[in-house]
């Protein structure tokens, strides 16, 4: 390294090492600068720090002035500084986002404001005027000096000064740093290597990078530009997010089609995921944090209002009874379990008809026609029955917007019902496991042999998340809900709930009840006999069909046969025109007079 360069390290690092020392230790040091050129640097250097000086240094020129050669300004000065404190109130949003740092700038300014008009006209040095200028200054100048964030830019401005000399260091000498961001953990850059170089050779280098930015260790990330091979994604965490549990922030998603925000993965990024038509499964040990999971998926779901929530929590509603008020049901034991899920399959049926019949594909959820999804905490406690419904509900509740949201401890085949349950979630969230093979359990087979590594998650809420489109495994954190706030949440969002759309509402109350009922709804998954007398039969009966027309369970009583059978003989009938619907799900057929 040359003497210059050595020289231009040594002062740039120097602050971050805690040595913000005077001027001596930087002046001549035989290598030819001079005193004055050493000052102006230092004065560059600490610009920000001094800014609060400059600004008071300026006023204090600015009253000289005025009051000098213009004295009779100070009216135009009042109005000037009621409407410039006034645009940074309202008009400077753009700006400053924040409306603390927004009320500091207004108040500033209508400090300088306030005292120029009185320099003006009365003179700078008249009365206190001069020591309530130095006094203004410093004190102006605390909160100035406090702020997190600017401290982290200027410490950020002056890590990218030195970039090229740290990156010389450490063996990436030619990168650049194209842009970088400051945020509330933190930095976050993209940089250009140099030609040839690649991701593998800054990874390769990332210990040294950290030592030469002087951050601890683990605090840095490095990861491939996708539309690049030869730029980086630098990330440098100052705090580690997941040092500390995590404040639910407060729910951002006001429908189902937006993704719901879980936590914040290590690198500070939120986690979002969306739940619109998919079902989800929530694993990991007792006390692993999996209520807690649930608890900020309840919480953003009852601020959604094109959802319906239905829940079972069969630990007696100790996990969900805080959400009652939002749930429009609650089953809290194995019977009312199977009830409910036998419910949901009715739900799912009268919404899959009345896809078919419209022409579409799947329910689009908005507060008319919600969607509906059941929350099951301790999903393992399920009976056979209920877990014969709920395995109906996973192969077909996905289009027409009938979901599930399971959370348990293992999910093995035989806690899962043996059915197809687990293979239909497409949200796998894996909290801490005991055993290697956990991981496959809850993530998919295969998952533990390519980098999931569940059983290494270290605290409550920390979670590895895998869903269509989040295929790495990026470790996360939840956020963590107190029980004041559940209460305070519930009780917030229990008046917006919205009720099931009619058409749902009246596939449960033309349902049959009881167990009977149940029966003929899964079983219609199975039935597999279409014997000609059926179909005419089903013929018959909508021939014979009143003004009002037949409901399913009048077609499937007429028939004996299953709902998804005469769903297929409906929907055939209607896409050559003999049948139609005189009113959702009540039908007839044409020629009928
Ligand atoms: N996101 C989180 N951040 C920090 N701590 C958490 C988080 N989630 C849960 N915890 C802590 O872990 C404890 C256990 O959490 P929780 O009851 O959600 O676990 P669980 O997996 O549902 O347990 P069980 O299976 O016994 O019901 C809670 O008391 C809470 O203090």
């Amino acid at each position: 390294m040359t003497r210059r360069s050595y020289r231009r390290t040594q002062r740039r690092l120097r602050p971050r090492y805690g040595t913000r020392t005077t001027p001596v230790v930087l002046v001549d040091d035989g290598y030819g600068s001079t005193d004055l050129a050493m000052l102006g640097r230092v004065l560059y250097r600490y610009r920000s720090e001094l800014a609060p000086f400059l600004l008071g240094g300026i006023t204090g020129l600015a009253g000289l002035f005025l009051h000098a050669r213009h004295q009779g300004w100070w009216p135009g000065l009042t109005s000037a500084t009621i409407l410039g404190t006034a645009g940074v109130l309202f008009l400077a949003r753009r700006w400053l986002p924040r409306g603390v740092e927004r009320a500091y700038a207004a108040i500033v300014l209508s400090a300088i404001g306030a005292w120029l008009t009185l320099a003006t006209a009365y003179g700078p040095g008249a009365g206190p005027l001069a020591k309530v200028l130095g006094l203004g200054t410093i004190v102006a100048g605390i909160p100035w000096w406090w702020h997190r964030r600017r401290r982290a830019r200027v410490q950020v401005e002056r890590t990218l000064e030195a970039w090229p000399e740290i990156t010389e260091q450490v063996g990436l000498a030619g990168s650049r740093v194209m842009s970088a961001l400051v945020d509330a953990w933190g930095w976050r850059a993209r940089v250009a290597l140099r030609r040839g170089q690649t991701v593998t050779d800054a990874l390769n280098r990332l210990p040294a990078l950290e030592s030469g930015l002087g951050t601890r260790p683990g605090a840095l990330r490095i990861e491939a530009d996708p539309n690049r091979a030869d730029h980086v994604l630098l990330r440098v965490l100052n705090r580690d997010p997941h040092a500390e549990p995590l404040p639910w922030p407060g729910s951002t998603a006001q429908t189902i089609t937006q993704p719901a925000d879980l936590g914040i993965y290590e690198d500070a990024g939120p986690v979002r995921v969306s739940l619109l038509r998919r079902h989800g499964l929530i694993g990991g040990v007792a006390g692993s944090g999996k209520s807690g999971v649930l608890n900020v998926v309840l919480a953003v779901l009852t601020g959604c209002r094109d959802v319906v929530l239905w829940g079972i929590d069969l630990k007696g509603g100790m996990e969900l009874q805080p959400w009652a008020g939002c749930l429009d049901r609650l089953a809290t034991t194995p019977r009312e379990a199977a009830e409910l899920l036998a419910d949901a399959v009715r739900v799912l049926d009268a919404r899959a008809a009345d896809l078919t019949a419209r022409g579409q594909r799947v329910w689009d959820p908005t507060p008319d026609r919600p969607a509906l999804v059941i929350v099951i905490d301790e999903y393992a406690e399920l009976d056979d029955e209920a877990a014969g419904y709920a395995d109906s509900l996973a192969r077909r509740g996905r289009a027409p917007a009938v979901t599930l949201l399971a959370a348990t401890q293992r999910p093995t085949q035989d806690a899962m019902g043996n059915g197809a349950v687990r293979s239909q979630m497409d949200i796998r969230l894996c909290l801490r496991v005991r055993e290697r093979r956990d991981v496959d359990l809850v993530l998919g087979q295969g998952m533990l042999v390519v980098g999931w590594h569940a059983h290494t998650l270290d605290a409550p809420g920390k979670f590895l998340l895998s869903a269509p489109g989040l295929d790495v495994p990026h470790r996360a954190r939840a956020y963590l809900m107190t029980d004041a706030a559940v209460s305070k949440t519930a009780a917030r969002h229990a008046p917006t709930r919205p009720r099931l759309d009619p058409l749902s509402a009246q596939s449960l109350r033309s349902g049959l009840n009881g167990s009977q009922g149940h029966a003929d709804v899964i079983d219609a998954e199975v039935v597999d006999e279409h014997p000609a007398d059926a179909a005419q039969a089903l013929w018959s009966a909508l021939l014979a069909a009143p003004n009002s027309g037949l409901s399913l369970p009048d077609l499937i009583a007429a028939t004996g046969l299953s709902r998804s059978w005469v769903y297929e003989r409906l929907r055939e009938h209607a896409d050559a025109g003999r049948v139609y619907q005189v009113t959702r799900g009540r039908w007839r057929a044409h020629n009928v007079q």
